[in-house]
């Protein structure tokens, strides 16, 4: 490197500091451990905030998202190496020590630099008077690789064991294998720890896919929506179909799930559709734009107004009337074709895309859940006409938020449950009984769950 760009790195322009990637990561995992910060949120803009771009933003990004998926696995190695329980340190070191520790078992950093540069940090940003138990706590850590210590920590509980391999809570591993089962269970929780690539949706009648592709410079056309495109890299909010509002960021398994609705064979009227739970709009503006090729028009009902702001962004310029509101009291019964109830749901099947999720979420979050899911699939129910179709979905593979919430639904007299035909011919392993389950570490979606409802008096 030249004097000169030597000299232009340590002085950036516009007085904006360039902190260095590891420094940024610390910030950004302090924020998320202490101020209860959202990753995807606090990173971009601390990232904005000091300079870092290209390949350095990029590693304070795999530090931090890193980091904070294995927290559970990283926090037990250290506890191990310290020979101490880790809540007995302070949380500052603690998240010092996860980040080092995250280098030595996950990276392809030399231990000697990660170690060096780990105990820096901790002497500029912790206390200076703790850097000596970093180095040799780390340097512990470092004597083993990834797999030597959940060796060396395995109980023989096989679902504690694959919980700690794979870095999840027990009970979120519970929960997966009571669905998938033993056999493919340590493949979905390995599927919960790789970056997901960013899905496009080309909405109907506004852009093609392949138009997209070109935009994107050269996007695969996804697999099974088809309206997807997979972002090669970057920021998707520069492609200037997404930045027009004719296309838009969204998982392909949502697209999915959107569309075998709209694809459910119909008798009758087919004119009058609605989004029940539509926050933040991702699923009304893919129905909006199929809505508008056939002649039909949709209301999407979203509780907090914020989020209804969004669903209104989301749907300009297509067939949608937004209402700020609360779906279980909404609308008059009987009055449509076809209902989307996306529900408020636990997010299990998203692990992969909020890297601190799995720490936050309990399962008792789950049983406040429930009710409310309950009641907006009844309200959905009562809204839809006889012969109309309810899909139910959620972002989760939990029995509890999925099957059971549909089998107290099917207790309603006239309703019958329908295998979505369009989905299950598209999608191989798609089908979970009558329902759809799909699967990051199957099709590389969100773990999205559906069930097709028909009303039948
Ligand atoms: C899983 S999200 C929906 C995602 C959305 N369909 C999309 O594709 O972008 C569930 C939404 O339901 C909203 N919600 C929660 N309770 C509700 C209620 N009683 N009535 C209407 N919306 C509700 C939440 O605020 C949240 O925005």
């Amino acid at each position: 490197m030249s004097d000169r760009r030597r000299s232009r790195r340590r002085e950036p322009e516009n007085d904006r500091p360039n902190v260095n990637p590891r420094r940024v990561a610390f910030d950004a995992i302090r924020a998320v451990t202490e101020d209860n910060a959202y990753a995807n949120l606090v990173l971009p803009r601390m990232l904005a905030e000091t300079d870092n771009t290209g390949r350095d933003a990029g590693l304070a990004t795999e530090l931090t998202y890193g980091t904070l998926r294995s927290l559970g696995t990283l926090e037990a190695i250290l506890a191990a190496a310290s020979g101490r329980h880790i809540r007995q340190l302070q949380q500052d070191l603690v998240d010092a020590l996860c980040l080092g520790a995250y280098q030595l078992l996950y990276m392809r950093i030399p231990p000697h630099a990660a170690v060096a540069t780990t105990v820096s940090l901790v002497k500029a940003a912790v206390s200076p008077r703790v850097s000596g138990l970093a180095n040799a706590v780390l340097r512990k850590v470092a004597a083993k690789d990834l797999d030597e210590w959940t060796a060396e920590l395995a109980t023989g509980d096989r679902l504690a064991d694959l919980s700690l391999r794979y870095a999840h809570p027990e009970w979120i591993t519970a929960e997966f294998e009571a669905v998938v089962g033993p056999d493919e269970l340590p493949a979905a929780l390995e599927a919960d720890n790789v970056a997901p690539p960013v899905h496009l949706c080309a909405k109907p009648g506004r852009i093609t896919k392949g138009d997209l592709s070109r935009e994107t410079r050269g996007g695969l056309h996804g697999q099974w929506s088809p309206y997807a495109v997979y972002l090669p890299g970057g920021d998707p909010g520069r492609i200037r179909a997404v930045a027009t509002g004719l296309a838009h960021v969204q998982d392909e398994g949502s697209q999915l799930v959107a569309v075998a609705l709209a694809e459910a064979p119909l008798e009758g009227r087919d004119e009058a559709w609605l989004d029940l739970c539509a926050g933040p709009g991702g699923k009304t503006g893919l129905l909006g734009a199929i809505a508008a090729g056939r002649g039909a028009a949709v209301d999407a009902v979203e509780i907090q107004p914020h989020r209804a702001e969004l669903v209104a962004k989301a749907a300009k310029g297509l067939p949608v009337t937004v209402h700020t509101g609360d779906g279980r009291e909404f609308g008059e019964a009987g009055s449509f074709d076809r209902v989307l109830v996306d529900a408020p749901c636990s997010g299990l099947g998203a692990l992969r895309r909020r890297p601190e999720a799995r720490w936050r979420k309990q399962r008792s979050d789950i049983d406040g859940l429930v009710p409310l899911q309950k009641e907006l699939l009844a309200s959905g129910l009562r809204l839809a006409r006889p012969g109309g179709i309810v899909a139910y979905v959620t972002c989760s593979p939990v029995i509890a938020e999925t099957e059971e919430v549909v089998a107290s639904a099917l207790k309603t007299p006239g309703t019958e449950l329908v295998r979505s035909q369009w989905l299950a011919d598209r999608v191989p392993d798609s089908a979970r009984g009558d329902f759809v389950q799909l699967w990051p570490h199957r099709h590389g979606t969100d773990a999205m769950f559906l069930a097709l409802i028909r009303k039948t008096a």
